[in-house]
């Protein structure tokens, strides 16, 4: 029997795992059961709290979409993260240092309640995003379906693609974002993010996610989205970021800064799963 816990960032929803007092160890198939929403929990993506690995850190954080593919990024679940190891008493320090597969965050509980994550430096490289391209460059085009894409692209620990749109209620989210989320641009695959401008500071934000579909939220894609938007010249640090389950703040001062994600953490429920 496995105890987990139902979390969400702004309706990104996740199942939680204690991995350092209880051993989990899920097959893709046990992870897609999971995260069913009708034969399963029910989730986005699902997060395990591990022991450290590196000396300096407190945890290790390893990420799973729901189609089981495991990943080395996310924002929404680093802020429930935080959450989740003081709720349950397993770190009660207002830092906290967590390594994934693809490098260091630091996790930072405000005196409100919310969650600041310094979701370290984004990469631009094509080679780091990983994006097939001939040079780096702060708009790129990809052919799908029956038009021409354009598009920034960045690395936030894992690959994003940020098409811009004149209204996000609008955008072909269904129909693009599968369709960029697999193309042959991204050799890891992408999440596919869509941004309505609002003024310097604010912007509207609708994410495809590689692996789970569109979410309610995406906090890697709100700073992807902020950091091209800065790099592309149409938005200016701090970034507002209105995605349909809320708000987000995102931080960039330039490259080689890291990036800063403010939000909220929220618990549902505890239970026990029978594997
Ligand atoms: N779908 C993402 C992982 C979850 C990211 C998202 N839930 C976040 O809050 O950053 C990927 O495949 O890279």
């Amino acid at each position: 029997m496995l105890r987990f816990t139902k979390m969400h960032g702004l309706g990104n929803d996740f199942v939680v795992f204690d991995a350092v007092n209880q051993t989990v160890a899920l097959t893709p198939d046990q992870l897609r059961q999971l995260a069913d929403r009708h034969f399963g929990i029910g989730c986005d993506q699902i997060l395990l709290v591990q022991a450290p690995i590196q000396p300096d850190a407190h945890f290790h954080y390893r990420i799973f979409n729901a189609d089981g593919s495991e990943v080395s990024q996310c924002g929404n679940g680093a802020r429930c993260f935080a959450r989740f190891v003081r709720e349950k008493g397993l770190c009660l320090e207002d830092e906290i240092r967590v390594d994934t597969r693809a490098g260091r965050l630091l996790l930072r509980h405000r005196p409100d309640g919310q969650i600041t994550v310094d979701m370290g430096v984004p990469r631009f490289a094509p080679a780091d995003i990983p994006l097939k391209a001939e040079q780096e460059s702060v708009h790129y085009t990809a052919a799908a379906g029956s038009a021409i894409h354009r598009f920034g692209a960045v690395s936030m620990g894992n690959p994003h693609a940020v098409l811009p749109t004149d209204d996000v209620d609008t955008a072909p989210v269904d129909t693009v974002g599968p369709l960029l989320e697999s193309h042959a641009s991204f050799p890891e695959r992408a999440n596919i993010g869509f941004m309505q401008k609002i003024d310097a500071h604010h912007i509207r934000l609708r994410v495809y996610e590689r692996g789970s579909g569109e979410t309610l939220a995406c906090g890697s894609g709100a700073c992807a989205a902020a950091v091209v938007g800065i790099e592309q010249g149409l938005l200016q640090t701090p970034v507002r970021v209105d995605l349909p389950g809320g708000s987000l703040y995102i931080e960039w001062q330039g490259r080689g800064a890291p990036v800063l994600m403010s939000g909220p953490a929220t618990t549902v429920f505890e239970g026990t799963l029978e594997l």
